[in-house]
């Protein structure tokens, strides 16, 4: 299953390494309140999301999967809640538990009878209530998990992933994370079960968000099991909520007219690729931009404005052989004191003549803007730059030095590697601290595409989008999420505000068009009319901004 996200129990959170999260348990701990108040507010609130997401009746039944650390007390305390919650529930031990341990002397007194799996007779019966069972609840290993696992909690795992298998209606929970999930690196252990639900403690692990680790989470929720607010300020990553995006939004005012929402110039490059600047533009517009604008060779403008009724056009002259001609990049450059967002790259191709027209436009990125043309105070246009215009970056000696601070850059893995130098795997394997080493680096906002999305700022902070869509994995989606994100530059929104919640947006319409067509079929032109609808949908369920 791919991972989803239960974005009604999300709000603004940080995602957190093991590491971490050890460092907030103890500031919590440092406040006040108990590892033992922790751990059964963690349980019951396990019990409780178990409940809300799959309503109990007292014919279902459940088996707790309990390991011998705090994951597994976790465990002893939600299986005491949904015993009380009315369900039929075995507790199977897997390890040697503490002797003070009073979770279980709890779940002891609760009427449950936990059953060792340590003796080959516990595994059989664990094997014989598999096959009656509705509900597994995987609460071995969470963020403490040491080494490769073997042993007794190995046959645990294998023998509930052998009843999944024969029998797919089992509903597998996983208690903070998939046992064997690494929460840093999102590698699994062999045994690592697929849940269908997870409910994370308190902050989301990064583990969750990576692959293959991703892949095994199911939907995820986040428990709040009361650590306070503020504790995690000083983390780096965070994960991107719903409620975050809402509040970014910019806000529209009842008497506004087109020039408040700032102009959004898309530059179009040769005939073969004429469908990506149609889609930026239709993006940049459907994200609320006031006015779009297409740089076109004048040969191909009778395409366009077929295509294009609302956008304006600028007709750049071209050579005999279609190419831009010299003069098209002063045109570019007279404009660019006009617009607020320059988006340029999808469709833009890569021959020699582009690249010195790419180039030249660049070059004229110092020039002045009058103030009161963008709803910002920067003088300069904001920049997107996507597909082909990172490809002609890449072949750039230095090309950071040259480059406006603050541009947002939106590689896929392959065009990071091609600006990076660096193995596509390399990219994949540390997604998040290669996407914040170069954003210093270059000085630059990284939007580093793919599943789970990063995006990163020069001064550190970096956001994790919550989604992976195999559906956006067609043609032209990061052509939309170029506009869409130019569309909201032109709004005023910081470059990397601009970058979280155009990221943000495009997901979340793939995830409607996927809830509508399924993964396999869409097309980027789909998402289009899904951007407006998710922007009033976050607009009407937070009331962001005075909205
Ligand atoms: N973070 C919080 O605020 C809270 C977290 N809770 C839960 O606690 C776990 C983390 O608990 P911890 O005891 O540190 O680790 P584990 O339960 O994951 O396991 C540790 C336990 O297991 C042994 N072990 C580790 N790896 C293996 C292995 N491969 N094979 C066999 N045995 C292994 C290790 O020696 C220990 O004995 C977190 O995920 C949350 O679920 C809280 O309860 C609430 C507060
Ligand atoms: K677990």
């Amino acid at each position: 299953m791919t991972a989803a996200y239960t974005t009604a129990t999300l709000q603004y959170m940080k995602l957190v390494t093991a590491a971490e999260m050890r460092v907030l348990e103890r500031r919590a701990v440092e406040s006040g309140i108990s590892l033992l108040e922790l751990m059964r507010r963690a349980g019951r609130a396990v019990a409780e999301d178990i409940t809300r997401v799959f309503p109990l009746t007292t014919d279902k039944s459940i088996i707790v999967l309990v390991g011998p650390g705090n994951n597994g007390g976790d465990g002893l305390v939600a299986a005491r809640h949904l015993k009380k919650a009315g369900a039929l529930v075995s507790v199977f031990i897997t390890g040697q538990r503490a002797a003070d341990d009073i979770v279980y002397r709890e779940a002891l007194a609760a009427g449950l009878t936990p059953i060792s799996i340590s003796l080959d007779i516990g595994l059989e019966r664990l094997t014989q209530a598999l096959t009656e069972t509705d509900f597994v609840v995987d609460a071995v290993f969470g963020t403490g998990m040491l080494r490769p696992i073997d042993g007794s909690p190995a046959a645990v795992l294998t023998a509930v992933a052998r009843e999944k298998c024969r029998r797919p209606e089992l509903t597998i929970v996983a208690v903070d994370l998939p046992s064997g999930l690494n929460a840093d690196t999102g590698a699994v252990d062999p045994v690592t079960l697929k849940a269908d639900l997870t409910i994370t403690l308190a902050n989301p692990k990064q583990g969750l968000f990576l692959f293959p680790g991703a892949d095994y989470t199911g939907s995820v929720s986040v428990a709040d099991i009361g650590i306070p607010a503020g504790l995690d300020e000083d983390l780096a990553v965070e994960l991107l909520t719903d409620e975050l995006v809402a509040a970014l939004l910019p806000w529209r005012p009842a008497d506004a007219n087109k020039g408040a929402f700032g102009k959004v110039l898309v530059v179009a490059g040769p005939p073969e690729f004429c469908g990506a600047p149609v889609l930026a533009c239709q993006s940049a517009y459907r994200s609320g931009a006031g006015l779009v604008t297409l740089a076109q060779r004048c040969g191909l403008h009778p395409v366009f404005a077929a295509k294009l009724t609302e956008v304006t056009h600028l007709l750049l002259p071209e050579t005999a052989a279609g190419e831009p001609a010299p003069e098209a990049v002063e045109l570019i450059t007279e404009r660019l004191g006009e617009i607020a967002a320059l988006v340029i790259g999808p469709g833009l191709g890569k021959d020699p003549v582009t690249s010195l027209f790419f180039n030249g436009i660049l070059s004229g990125l110092d020039h002045p803007m009058s103030p009161d043309l963008r709803p910002g105070s920067a003088r300069l246009p904001e920049v997107v730059l996507d597909a082909d215009a990172l490809n002609i970056l890449a072949v750039t000696p230095d090309w950071w030095q040259e480059l406006q601070p603050h541009c947002v850059l939106t590689p896929h893995p392959r065009e990071m590697s091609r600006l990076t130098g660096l193995a596509v795997e390399l990219i994949q394997a540390d997604r998040v601290g290669t996407a914040c080493r170069y954003a210093e680096l270059w000085q630059q906002i990284v939007v580093l595409k793919g599943a789970h999305t990063v995006v990163a700022a020069p001064d550190g902070r970096v956001a994790v989008s919550p989604f992976a869509n195999p559906g956006l994995a067609t043609a032209g989606t990061g052509d939309v999420l170029a506009g869409v994100i130019g569309g909201l530059l032109a709004q005023g929104l910081t470059a990397f505000d601009a970058a979280r919640a155009g990221v943000y947006l495009h997901a979340a319409a793939g995830e409607s068009v996927r809830a509508d067509l399924g993964e396999a079929g869409m097309v980027a032109s789909d998402l289009l009319l899904l951007i407006p609808r998710t922007i009033k949908a976050l607009k009407e369920n937070f009331h962001a901004a005075g909205n």
